[in-house]
């Protein structure tokens, strides 16, 4: 599985944070899940020494190791760890080990060093200024993590990719968002992601800038863009948002969806997919709602035509017979008051 497709857990995106560390004196844990990319001014100091775009504690003089605890933004089940070392070449650890728990509800520092922790990545050697992948097997539903670096250094950003397990505490009736990121939607391919990610477009709220969107190059053929959406669940969908803010020179001119079933179809069977919006004009700079009334997908494509951005897309409904159950079940506390034994 290429588990570095999947989501980033822990992306302060979709509000991960860091709830807690040892020490942080040379730079502050919680850049560990900023979205974008480290970046490095050489020869910057501050009054505590040279400016880091990540987490760094102090050189340690006695025995041990420097921790940080991240709350995952979506919670779910780990596929690969990305610890990375950007930028710390005299100073990275040369050693990192990732452990997770589950800690229902709202739990305090307190409670998650309380927690049962399982681990997730053994304690295995990092390479300086390099993001070193680190693969997981554990099938372990987990809420929050814990970088452990062996014993002190920095590192740039912590990715923490895996399938989102949403809860459904927070969809009592079975009706929500079937494509965002944080509910377990996906972007599995699109056409042309030349300016701005595709992901974007089913990232929490609304986009401050153009730059927070999916926006492809100017179409110099006969052809139209497109992305393909795996839902977080089977579900029928009742309501279509497609997002033009910010897009005013370079909104799509129409917009249509489709969708497949893989639980009846091949999507990868072009006669699979059917209707579920027809192709619709968009205005530009506009969020544009359109009531639906579908059967249940697993899929939805977006066809824009011919080419330009958009900064949302969201797919309301409700979710299919059964998968609510699904989910309850994958939720069910576990024995000692929903910690993970
Ligand atoms: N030049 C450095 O980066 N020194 C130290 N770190 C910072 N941030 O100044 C250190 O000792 O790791």
């Amino acid at each position: 599985m290429n588990w570095l497709g999947l989501t980033d857990l822990a992306s302060r995106r979709l509000g991960g944070g860091v709830v807690g560390t040892n020490d942080e004196l040379f730079a502050a844990a919680d850049n560990l899940v900023t979205p974008e990319p480290p970046g490095f001014t050489p020869k910057t100091f501050g009054p505590k020494g040279q400016v880091y775009d990540g987490w760094e504690t102090r050189r340690r003089r006695v025995p041990g190791e420097d921790w940080a605890i991240v709350r995952l933004g979506a919670a779910g089940i780990v596929r690969g760890v990305v610890v990375d070392t950007s930028f710390f070449t005299g100073n990275y650890p040369p050693e990192a080990s990732v452990q997770g728990c589950r800690v229902d509800g709202h739990p305090s520092l307190d409670d998650l060093l309380a927690a049962d922790w399982v681990p997730l990545v053994s304690r295995s050697p990092l390479q300086g200024d390099t993001a070193n992948p680190f693969s997981v097997s554990r099938d372990a539903l987990v809420t929050h993590v814990r970088l452990v670096i062996h014993p002190d250094g920095g590192v740039a950003r912590l990715r923490v990719h895996g399938e989102v397990v949403p809860d459904p505490v927070r969809f009592p009736d079975g009706f929500l968002d079937l494509a965002a990121a944080e509910n377990g939607g996906r972007v599995v391919g699109c056409s042309d992601l030349f300016y701005g990610a595709p992901g974007q477009l089913i990232e929490p709220g609304l986009a401050r800038t153009m730059g927070e969107g999916w926006e492809t190059r100017r179409r110099r053929d006969a052809g139209n863009d497109w992305v393909l959406v795996r839902l977080a669940a089977p579900g029928r969908i009742s309501l279509a948002s497609l997002d033009t803010t910010h897009f005013k020179g370079n909104a799509p001119g129409a917009a249509a969806l489709t969708g497949v079933d893989d639980r009846k179809a091949d999507p990868a069977d072009p006669a699979a997919w059917f209707p579920l919006l027809p192709r619709v004009d968009l205005r530009p700079d506009t969020r544009h709602r359109f009531p639906l009334r579908t059967d249940p997908v697993t899929h939805v494509r977006l066809d824009i035509y011919p080419d330009g951005g958009m900064a949302r897309l969201s797919l309301h409904g409700h979710l299919d017979d059964g998968v609510l159950d699904t989910l309850r079940t994958a939720w069910l506390p576990a024995p000692g008051g929903g910690r993970m034994r």
